[in-house]
């Protein structure tokens, strides 16, 4: 029993695995030893090859004549020269030969027969000519017809053709059956054909005949050409569509393919092309009245008819190319708007109030005017011709009148709304750095048509929700504070800063677009492949610093217009500003010090002191903490007004009040009575007029990545005016109303 119990025991292996890794307790030598495998006497298998076989592999037995020559002999084979030293591999097919004949094709999905399509290439390339069908090689059957511009039938590969949406119902058009590929198939010389098969030809004959179009071609291509002509009459638009195929395709200087279908709108190029189709016509017109018509056919219809005609949907030209892709208004149709439902005031009173403080001249029905519908959104963004030059001329005459702001105060809702678009939406030509400021910018040269505008391009670095903690100035810029700015001196009645709206920008086309220096910059974080740059500015140090686009290669950011040249601005240090030295160290005006009449306000003048003010409640109602110098634009009689640039600080904490920041208004205690009939009536409802002055003019829906202006930041500015109006009210207290309001002129 207990021999049975042993020998039913498991067995159990000599060796095993090092905790669960491949590698063994014992080597192959010690295993040898423990298992005494020594012991075990190797058995020699006997061969068995038969040793007849081998013999018979050896030799062959020939038989020989004669009677003294053995009747036989082994004949033993040569051993080979060489021996195979790898045994050879079966080539294994694992899918079936696709031949050329096998192959699957495709077309192109605009390229239907009847359609008129625009060669690219060989000896037609530039003529317009009609597809009659797809040959069993894949190529395409065309023809001119070869009496209107002299393209015969003829194969094209689809590869060398634009097809244009104009289209010729051909089905009344019978093709000869013998069209096929090999009828097209080019023709060997006598010559050759002779020699190749063998033949005794003359090489020195000088018999190379001439190409001669043959009979059977001729026929066809009448009958095709009668056959064309006829459905090209039956279409109604005959004479147009015979001279639209007789012109050439051409592109000029200014011209760019993709923009050729005139998407929902006529852009600028367009009418101005429409003008010239026009003016054209009329001068071909009065010349053929007075009978001196010498003028090609080509003059006159290639303008209207391009026009009307040709809606070419392929883009050519990489410069062309860059621009439609930095086109952010197809970058938001991308996107599908997938942003804030639109702002709705709380209640009937709320509204009534917020329509009477946005700027008058606005239709009531539009203030809250849906933006996320795409073609409510594309409906009137043709950029008005020079609307940014007027802007420059506005802005100077403005600053120079005694209104101090940067744009009249009557200037209409349409032209701000057309330059927030331009500064959001304009396509971009050319991106740069920024050299002035600390913090990564970019420069982008807008489109030529927009008369030399750029704009400064802010990344958003931070969530929307993300709460700065630690110092006042904590932290790179927020974006979203730059356009909150914005409107929020608008709705104060300032218009001291620059025109900002979102933007946002494709970074595959910008680095095609960026100076070599940026260039450089970009890069692909490893983590998930997406395109980054760290651009150049004092704190980009590498790809610690840089910032990168969504999935879709888009980086999200503020624009910000560039304020006019014109303006001459000059820098000063700001008589508040914040010891940047340490976090602890004040600066002379936190003690105890009053800057109220230092040398630089006198000497700039009591307006800018004011702005000052006005800008000191913007920023505290901002929570921008960062105002270290401020800009001035030169005004009337060498008067200087205070631009508000970089509200970058602004919008870090919506759950701290930094009163600081107020210091200008608590130590003056000055104000102008415009700016404090401005915040009374804002009392209560500050927060939600931005938001509805944001929504006006589209910012609040366009990037996805949420509100531009959080439910925290609007209760915090309406928590914010409260304690600006109780600082103005001590000092009523203090001084009386009289000493403290300022009138405006
Ligand atoms: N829209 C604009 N129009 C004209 N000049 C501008 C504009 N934006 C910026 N600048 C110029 O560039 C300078 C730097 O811009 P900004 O203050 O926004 O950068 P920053 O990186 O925040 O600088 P800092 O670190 O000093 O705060 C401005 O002081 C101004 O001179
Ligand atoms: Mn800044």
């Amino acid at each position: 029993l207990q021999q049975m119990a042993k020998s039913s025991a498991p067995h159990k292996p000599k060796n095993s695995a090092i905790n669960a890794s491949r590698l063994m307790k014992y080597s192959r030598a010690r295993i040898f030893q423990r298992k005494a495998a020594y012991k075990v006497k190797k058995v020699k298998t006997p061969a068995k090859k038969s040793a007849e076989k081998a013999a018979a592999a050896a030799f062959v037995v020939k038989k020989i004549g004669g009677d003294k020559n053995g009747g036989e002999r082994k004949v033993y084979k040569k051993t080979p020269k060489s021996l195979p030293t790898q045994v050879a591999s079966r080539k294994v097919q694992l899918r079936p030969k696709k031949t050329f004949k096998k192959h699957v094709r495709r077309i192109r999905s605009n390229l239907a027969p009847g359609a008129v399509l625009i060669l690219l290439a060989g000896r037609h390339k530039g003529k317009r000519v009609v597809l009659l069908k797809q040959l069993e090689s894949g190529l395409l059957l065309v023809t001119g017809p070869r009496k209107l511009n002299g393209c015969p039938l003829r194969r094209v590969s689809q590869r060398y053709v634009i097809g244009t949406k104009t289209r010729i119902d051909i089905s009344k058009v019978a093709l000869p059956e013998r069209l096929n590929d090999a009828y097209f198939r080019r023709q060997r010389s006598a010559k050759k054909s002779a020699a190749s098969a063998g033949g005794s030809a003359d090489i020195f004959a000088k018999s190379d005949a001439a190409y001669a179009v043959s009979a059977e071609r001729r026929e066809d291509q009448a009958a095709v050409d009668k056959a064309l002509m006829g459905a090209i009459k039956a279409s109604g638009d005959g004479p147009m569509l015979r001279s639209y195929l007789r012109s050439l395709f051409s592109i000029k200087s200014g011209q760019r393919p993709h923009a050729m279908p005139p998407r929902r709108r006529i852009s600028g190029f367009n009418r101005r092309l429409l003008a010239y189709a026009l003016a054209a016509l009329l001068v071909f017109a009065c010349l053929t009245v007075l009978n001196l018509s010498q003028l090609p056919a080509s003059v006159a219809n290639d303008a209207s008819l391009v026009a009307k005609h040709d809606r070419e949907s392929h883009s050519l030209g990489q410069s062309a190319h860059i621009a439609w892709r930095l086109q952010s208004n197809r970058l938001y149709e991308h996107r599908g708007h997938e942003g804030l439902p639109d702002f709705r005031p709380a209640n009937s009173d709320q509204e009534l109030r917020i329509r009477d403080l946005l700027d008058a001249g606005w239709p009531p029905a539009e203030l809250y005017a849906t933006t996320t519908n795409s073609s409510n959104f594309n409906k009137g963004f043709a950029l008005e011709a020079g609307l940014h030059d007027s802007y420059v001329a506005m802005s100077s005459f403005a600053a120079n009148n005694k209104e101090r702001r940067l744009l009249p105060s009557n200037a209409s809702q349409r032209i701000l709304s057309q330059l927030e678009r331009l500064t959001g939406q304009a396509a971009v030509s050319l991106v740069s750095e920024f050299p002035a400021g600390s913090q990564m910018k970019l420069l982008l040269q807008l489109d030529a048509g927009t008369g030399g505008a750029s704009v400064v391009f802010k990344p958003r670095v931070y969530d929307r929700d993300r709460v700065m903690t630690g110092s006042v100035v904590a932290g790179r810029d927020r974006d979203n504070a730059e356009v909150v700015g914005y409107h929020l001196g608008r709705l104060l009645g300032f218009h001291r800063g620059p025109v900002a709206s979102p933007r946002l920008l494709n970074l595959t086309a910008a680095s095609l677009a960026a100076t070599p220096r940026l260039r450089e910059t970009f890069y692909r974080r490893l983590s998930d492949n997406r395109l980054c740059l760290w651009g150049v500015c004092r704190y980009c140090t590498g790809r610690r610093t840089g910032v990168c686009a969504g999935p879709d290669e888009v980086l999200e950011g503020v624009a910000v217009l560039m304020l006019p040249h014109r303006l001459a601005l000059k820098r000063h240090r700001h008589p508040w500003a914040r010891n940047y030295a340490s976090n602890d160290a004040k600066a002379a005006w936190q003690l105890g010090e009053n800057p109220c009449n230092s040398q630089l306000l006198s000497r700039l003048g009591p307006g800018v002191l004011l702005d000052l003010i006005d800008t000191s409640i913007l920023d505290f109602l901002l929570g921008n903490a960062d105002r270290h110098e401020f800009e001035t634009a030169a005004g009337i009689g060498g008067q200087q007004l205070v631009v508000t640039l970089d509200n970058g600080k602004g919008l870090g904490n919506p759950y701290h009040d930094e009163l600081s920041i107020l210091a200008p208004l608590q130590q003056c205690c000055r104000l102008r009575t415009s700016t404090n009939s401005r915040l009374l009536a804002l009392q209560g409802l500050l927060g939600a007029a931005t938001q509805a002055a944001l929504c006006r003019s589209g910012a609040s829906s366009l990037p996805s990545s949420g509100p531009l202006l959080t439910l925290e930041h609007s209760a915090a500015l309406d928590r914010r005016l409260d304690r600006v109006l109780r600082e103005l009210d001590k000092c009523n207290r203090r001084l009386g109303p009289a000493a403290v309001l300022v009138s405006d002129d």
